[in-house]
């Protein structure tokens, strides 16, 4: 079993009946949501989600999983599971490689717990190896890039993959800047500064979040780890 797999079907074990979910975006979360869709088949399971985009709601949808808007959960979601790009001892996070960094934030902070799943490539001592995402509007995104990079580092506007000239856009109509900072020394204060300039609506740094995170081995094991205090 590849690792992603096992890592995002493992995590679906967090879910039981009755809960209001938060779906995250990605390659290892498709497993999860592959899983929850099997138990809302074969064993009844109740559920509904709140999907971090597009792209999950196509597939919650052909999973038959019930989807509701946020508008419609009163008071948090009881659960959101999601990948990552980087996970850290403390499990801090570097997301939004898939472009999904904004809803999944909101998400992930409007949630009682939040689970990460990932393959264990995804671990790291410290974050920052991996571009951070940078969810900017378009109008003079390029004077948001210009104050980014003052910040010590370089960065590029991501284009779609299809053309590879056009800017790629977000569910929320939004330009990624991936921005390479090196190793991040501090990462809530790092977090702080991007969201103090002016343009930036999000930033892929995911800090104090998530209580666990799954992570899962090339032969098919996985393993549960709680955040280590740093
Ligand atoms: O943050 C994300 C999308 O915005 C994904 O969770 C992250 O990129 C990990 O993806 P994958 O599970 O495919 O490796």
């Amino acid at each position: 079993m590849e690792a992603k797999q096992a890592a995002g079907t493992e995590a679906a074990r967090y879910v039981e009946s009755g809960m209001k979910l938060g779906l995250g975006t990605g390659s290892t979360v498709y497993w999860t949501i592959r899983e929850l869709g099997r138990r809302v088949r074969e064993e009844g399971l109740r559920v509904e989600a709140v999907p971090t985009s597009l792209e999950t709601e196509k597939l919650a949808r052909q999973e038959g999983i019930p989807l509701i808007a946020p508008r419609e959960v009163a008071g948090r979601l009881d659960l959101a599971i999601d990948g990552a790009d980087e996970v850290d001892p403390a499990l801090r996070l570097i997301k939004g490689g898939g472009g999904a960094l904004l809803r999944e934030k909101l998400i992930a902070a409007n949630a009682e717990r939040f689970i990460v799943t990932a393959d264990s490539s995804k671990c790291v001592e410290k974050l920052g190896r991996f571009p951070l995402p940078v969810e900017v509007v378009p109008f003079a995104w390029e004077w948001t890039q210009r104050r980014l990079e003052l910040l010590g580092g370089t960065s590029r506007l991501r284009l779609t993959k299809d053309s590879g000239e056009e800017p790629y856009r977000t569910d929320n109509g939004n330009y990624v800047l991936d921005c390479a900072f090196g190793e991040i020394s501090d990462p809530a204060a790092m977090n702080r500064s991007l969201l103090e300039i002016p343009g930036v609506v999000e930033n892929g740094l995911f800090i104090g979040l998530a209580e666990r995170a799954v992570i899962g081995y090339t032969d098919g094991s996985t393993k549960t780890l709680r955040a280590e205090k740093l």
